[in-house]
């Protein structure tokens, strides 16, 4: 299976598991990127059995917009039933990282409102310890090389992201050579560096059902 196809699988797996809990005053909390982006596609399928969504970022917002969907903002929802996103790494304790589509913020924002967070990615995002990928980390522009020394000293090697802008108006630096090993202490660690907006480990919010997309079809890993 191509990966896309497998993408697709966990979209549709995503959809299986909402579908028959959602109520019609359900809000859906929607992540961003191409494997969100089937989520949405499939979402539309079921379109009116809820009340409508909250997107994590701008693009998602027109897509969902694009098949009808209701879009709120996130202060006009009490609750969210459900927040379904991809990831760019996942390991056993459905510890994430995300924010290879620059979304990372608001993702966090919506997953930390979200009553259960699933998670679907493909077998290619599975890892037994965050780091291999790149750290986003979502930076105020005139802190970005203030920033960018605290990484160094913390033994990464931050490189900007050029021509990204964030739809919060940021710059994000992608973090290379960390072997995060204790994620929860490390997400702290870097969200207390002055400048910094938030940065794409999600570890003090987890994911709490991960559908992973492999050849032999999805599995539903949970802690
Ligand atoms: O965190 C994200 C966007 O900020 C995405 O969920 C992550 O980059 C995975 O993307 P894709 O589904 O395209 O592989």
């Amino acid at each position: 299976m191509t990966q896309d196809e497998l993408k697709q699988a966990t979209a549709r797996a995503a959809i299986n598991y909402i579908a028959p809990r959602l109520e019609d005053d359900s809000i859906v909390g929607v992540g961003t990127g191409s494997t969100a982006n089937f989520f949405i596609d499939y979402l539309a399928e079921i379109k009116g059995t809820f009340d409508g969504t909250v997107a994590s970022s701008e693009a998602s917002a027109e897509r969902l917009k694009s098949h009808g969907i209701p879009v709120y903002e996130l202060n006009a929802v009490d609750s969210i039933q459900f927040y379904v996103d991809g990831a760019d790494e996942a390991n056993p304790a459905l510890e994430l990282i995300k924010g290879g589509g620059a979304a990372l913020t608001r993702e966090k924002i919506v997953a930390a409102c979200a009553e259960e967070f699933i998670c679907i990615a493909d077998e290619s995002k599975w890892v037994k310890v965050l780091g291999e990928f790149p750290l986003p980390v979502e930076v105020i522009p005139m802190a970005r090389s203030l920033v960018a020394r605290e990484l160094v000293k913390l033994g990464g090697d931050p490189v900007y992201r050029q021509g990204v802008i964030t739809d919060n108006g940021n710059a994000i630096l992608d973090v290379y050579n960390l072997s995060i090993e204790n994620p929860t202490s490390f997400e702290e660690t870097i969200n207390n560096i002055t400048g910094v907006v938030t940065n794409g480990i999600f570890a003090k919010r987890s994911a709490n059902i991960l559908l992973l997309g492999t050849s032999t079809g999805v599995k539903t890993i949970t802690v």
